[in-house]
């Protein structure tokens, strides 16, 4: 049986105060339980949108407990906020701050010491599969940042190919089935079928409303990690509508 769908949305560095009508737009609508739905807002935000009725996320952890990080936040921090999960491995975490995969992977140990959901991203970049290197990329991004101990429960995956992001491109459905399915069978030798059956696959790159059923009758697209869109209520809750 394919896994529940998760929505989220990736607010990136958007959402100041003002950007909590979006959520409470959602709420109000009651959503379909068919669906998870998961809203990863700025750090700053994450205690006062918790506990509405929409899990809350963060976008980036320390590896560490604590400690003399100046500007970073722990795992710990993130739940004790009222988080759930948090992405890890962003592209433009990985661009903007020079995460490699060891990071990533460490970083991904301190979400599931604190207990969060770690939405791990990877993806190729376009010099990347225009070298025919898509496959091997995606493939050494799983093995560096996922660590021995992941689980249907606490692993998300979003493939996320760094030129669909925010550029109004997207891949085939072809192109998306093609990773989507090397994930899953990637996951299966390395975690058995139980697991890699049970971890979610989202697709991420410019999720919109016009394009998101289709994305989501691909095999092995168990979601969607959305940035833009899930900036308004109107397109997010049409994406959210698309996948039940
Ligand atoms: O995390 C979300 C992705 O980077 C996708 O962003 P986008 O939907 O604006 O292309």
């Amino acid at each position: 049986m394919a896994p529940r769908k998760l929505i989220a949305g990736n607010w990136k560095m958007h959402g100041r105060a003002s950007s909590l009508a979006v959520l409470e737009t959602l709420v109000d609508k009651h959503l379909d339980p068919a669906c998870d739905v998961l809203v990863c807002p700025p750090a700053t935000l994450i205690a006062r949108l918790a506990g509405r009725g929409v899990d809350i996320g963060g976008q980036d952890c320390h590896w560490e407990e604590l400690g003399a990080h100046t500007g970073d936040i722990a795992a710990e921090m993130l739940a004790d906020a009222g988080a759930k999960a948090v992405i890890l491995g962003h592209s433009e975490r990985r661009a903007d701050h020079g995460e490699t995969d060891a990071m990533v992977a460490r970083k991904t140990l301190a979400a599931w010491r604190a207990g969060l959901v770690a939405v791990v991203c990877v993806g190729e970049t376009e010099a990347e599969r225009d070298a025919g290197q898509t496959l091997a990329s995606i493939a050494a991004q799983l093995a560096g940042s996922i660590p021995e101990e992941a689980t249907a429960e606490n692993l998300v995956i979003a493939y996320e190919p760094v030129w669909a992001i925010g550029t109004g491109r997207t891949p085939t459905l072809a192109q998306i089935g093609e990773v989507h399915d090397f994930i899953r069978e990637s996951l299966e030798t390395r975690f058995g079928n139980g697991a890699a059956r049970g971890i979610r696959l989202l697709y991420g790159g410019s999720v919109k409303p016009g394009n998101a059923a289709e994305i989501f009758g691909v095999d092995n697209v168990d979601g969607a990690l959305v940035g833009g869109a899930s900036l308004k209520a109107e397109d997010f809750g049409a994406i959210i509508a698309a996948a039940v």
